[in-house]
């Protein structure tokens, strides 16, 4: 259970003159939820592309389960186990919820498999209800996606990415515009999900994550600040200044 799933070594990103990333060197341990926070323009979205092969590092190494991702495309990331979560809206708003999660886990399963018959639109439809359930949605399954509260839109795109079966799911802050009541909501969904696999995500709301995750890296100015439990980050003389100030709940 403790090996690394996903490791990154000495990775930079440059965007002309601009550094972003410096050096970011970690592992990410199978069945852990990590948390990836910091200020803003500390990195953390140039991190997770970076992480979900949206971005290609300047330089340095990704490797996940062992295999150097340098030359994979991003499209063969969810074939390999790797799925994220948008943090701008990525349903159809005209569609049904179910068919939200069908048409997603049938075109997961068309890039599988050309051949498709009778069994496998069976598997498909009983693949996006099964999915459905798990993010809490099956009583909304009908509903048009538009219809349904903001936290609700937020769990059905977590569906759309978990259509994939992914051993890693790296979740793009999954609670930002969330009142507390939906924040709880998705707060729980995220430990259940993470019963099943590996999580990362990047987030704002320092408390929550101090709560949920297991580990939490801190980026600031694109470099990596601190690594640790939430105990030991919440102990950190460092992240403590650099977050002092900020009025999102850190205590
Ligand atoms: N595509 C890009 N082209 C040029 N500069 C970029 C690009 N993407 C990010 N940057 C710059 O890289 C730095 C890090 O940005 P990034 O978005 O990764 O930070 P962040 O921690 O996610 O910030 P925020 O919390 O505000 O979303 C910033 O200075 C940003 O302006």
């Amino acid at each position: 259970m403790n090996e690394p799933i996903m490791s990154v070594a000495n990775v930079g990103k440059q965007f002309g003159g601009l550094i972003a990333l410096k050096g970011i060197t970690a592992d990410f341990k199978e069945g852990q939820i990590t948390a990836i926070i910091g200020p803003n323009g500390a990195g953390k979205s140039t991190f997770f592309n970076i992480l979900s092969g949206a971005l290609k590092p300047s330089s340095g190494t990704l490797k996940f389960r062992g295999a150097d991702m340098a030359g994979v495309p991003q499209h063969d990331y969810v074939h390999r186990g790797i799925a994220r979560s948008y943090q701008i809206t990525n349903i159809f708003p005209n569609l049904a919820v179910l068919e939200n999660v069908r048409v997603a886990a049938q075109a997961f399963r068309s890039r599988m498999n050309i051949w498709t018959n009778r069994g496998v639109y069976e598997d498909i439809e009983e693949k996006a209800s099964a999915t459905l359930a798990a993010v809490g949605l099956s009583g909304r399954a009908g509903t048009l996606a538009k219809f349904l509260a903001h936290g609700q839109q937020r769990a059905l795109e977590i569906a759309i990415a978990l259509v994939a079966d992914p051993a890693l799911l790296l979740l793009d802050e999954p609670t930002a515009g969330m009142g507390p009541e939906e924040t709880r909501e998705m707060v729980a969904l995220i430990e259940k999900l993470a019963a099943d696999r590996t999580i990362l995500l990047v987030e704002h709301k320092m408390k929550m994550i101090l709560g949920l995750s297991d580990r939490v890296i801190v980026l600031h100015h694109g470099e990596l600040l601190a690594d640790g439990t939430p105990e030991e980050i919440r102990a950190n003389g460092e992240v403590r200044r650099v977050y002092l100030g900020q009025n999102d709940g850190y205590a």
